[in-house]
């Protein structure tokens, strides 16, 4: 297998990453957004690490590239990739690199086997690119109908990074007046530079639509040996004694009583044993951390403010809620009856289907403070997921 050579200095590495992300949907450009836990420009980075490396940049987003490429050079692109990729070609012509490497910052996910494949190519031809053939049927359409068939045959994908002699694909951008080439190899075959095809990797996909993201978290789980799907597990215990009154609120439904239970909010020991469960597989602690019993904003607060709370902290860190089961232990009043609107109550707070809520009970058998009707205690369990 070709080896990225040893002294690879005078190789340069064009990461272009000026782009806006227009068609990846909401949010920051797609190369600064999160890829299993850092930006999708430090993988790419990362993948040509060894190889001195020139960055372009948009204007607005110079700091976030000082923050995650430290002394590497940044030039600002242009208004096209074409544009951008000159750029960098001309800032850096005259510093003795002999190659250059020419890569889209949106993808993140190249191998180092690839790499060195490409500069080994660059022995035998003035550039090379990796590219994969074309296996499915290719179809002329139009108004949503086939209108015939495409021969496939010599067609293939492009992908990059593609590699170049430097002072032929400097000379082919320089003579290229459009600067709307969609990639690197149409001008050098403009200019008449032979390329070779290197078989490309299914892998080195380019972040262009929202969904290629969980595609790529998908391969990088597999690469680290990381689940690709994360599921977290918390449980969560609570109890309230009776009091004067005749209602108690449970699982977010009012269930009029002989008691009522005494709290410093509405006292849904249900509910505030689900919110424990959920902050705890978050590992961030329980309710009282979060609202206070000290603090008077919470005194009678309706307790789905606090299961919002951990349900939105949840969907912060990109967990949605997958099921949830809450045991309330009290002699009185009996649950069944209600079992069905407390799941109801839940799942509309949760915002998830109530199939996914089990409210069940039990009696401690007349022993113990539950069983002498001096309080009602919750256990509750929920477990969230991350796909
Ligand atoms: N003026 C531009 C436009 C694009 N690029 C870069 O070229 C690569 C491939 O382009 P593309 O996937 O089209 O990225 P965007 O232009 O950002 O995306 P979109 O077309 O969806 O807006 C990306 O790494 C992008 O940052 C660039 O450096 N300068
Ligand atoms: C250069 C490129 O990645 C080759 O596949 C591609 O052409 C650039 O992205 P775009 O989606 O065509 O703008």
């Amino acid at each position: 297998m070709p080896q990225i050579p040893p002294d690879a200095s005078t190789i340069l590495v064009v990461i272009t990453a000026a782009g806006r992300g227009t068609r990846a949907g909401d949010g920051p450009p797609k190369q600064w957004r999160d890829l299993g836990g850092k930006p999708v420009l430090a993988h790419t980075l990362a993948a040509f690490a060894g190889l001195p490396v020139v960055l372009t940049i948009h204007p607005e987003d110079r700091a976030l590239a000082e923050a995650i490429a430290p002394g590497v050079p940044l030039v600002e692109g242009g208004r096209t990739r074409a544009e951008s990729i000159r750029n960098a070609l001309e800032a850096m012509a005259g510093k003795g690199f002999t190659r250059v490497l020419i890569h889209d910052g949106a993808r993140p996910l190249t191998s180092p086997a690839l790499i060195a494949r490409l500069i080994a190519a660059l022995d035998e031809a003035p550039a090379a690119a990796p590219a994969l053939a074309v296996t499915d049927a290719l179809w002329r359409g139009r108004d949503g109908r086939v209108m015939g068939l495409q021969p496939r045959d010599g067609l293939f994908r492009a992908q990059t990074p593609q590699a170049f002699h430097f002072d032929a694909i400097l000379a082919a951008h320089r003579a290229d007046r459009q600067g709307t080439a969609a990639d690197d190899v149409e001008l050098a075959r403009a200019a008449g530079l032979d390329v070779l095809i290197v078989g490309g990797e299914e892998d080195n996909l380019k972040l262009t639509f929202p969904g290629d993201f969980a595609r790529a978290e998908a391969i990088l789980a597999r690469r680290t040996g990381a689940p690709a799907m994360d599921v977290r597990m918390g449980n969560g215990y609570d109890v309230h004694a009776f009091t004067e009154g005749d209602h108690v609120w449970l699982c977010g439904v009012k269930i009029a009583h002989d008691r009522g239970l005494l709290g410093h909010s509405d006292a849904d020991v249900g509910m505030h044993a689900l919110t424990d469960a959920i902050y705890g597989a978050l590992a961030m602690g329980d309710i009282g951390r979060h609202f206070p019993p000290s603090d008077p904003q919470w005194k009678g607060a309706a307790s789905h403010i606090f299961l919002s709370h951990a349900v939105k902290s949840a969907a912060g860190q990109g967990y949605r809620i997958g099921n949830c089961d809450v045991t309330l232990v009290c002699e009185r009043p009996k649950i069944g009856p209600h079992a069905a609107a407390m799941q109801e109550a839940l799942a509309r707070i949760i915002g998830c289907d109530p199939a996914r809520i089990s409210v069940k009970a039990t009696t401690s058998e007349r022993l113990g403070f539950t069983g002498r009707e001096e309080g009602i205690a919750a256990l509750a369990t929920a477990v969230l997921v991350k796909e």
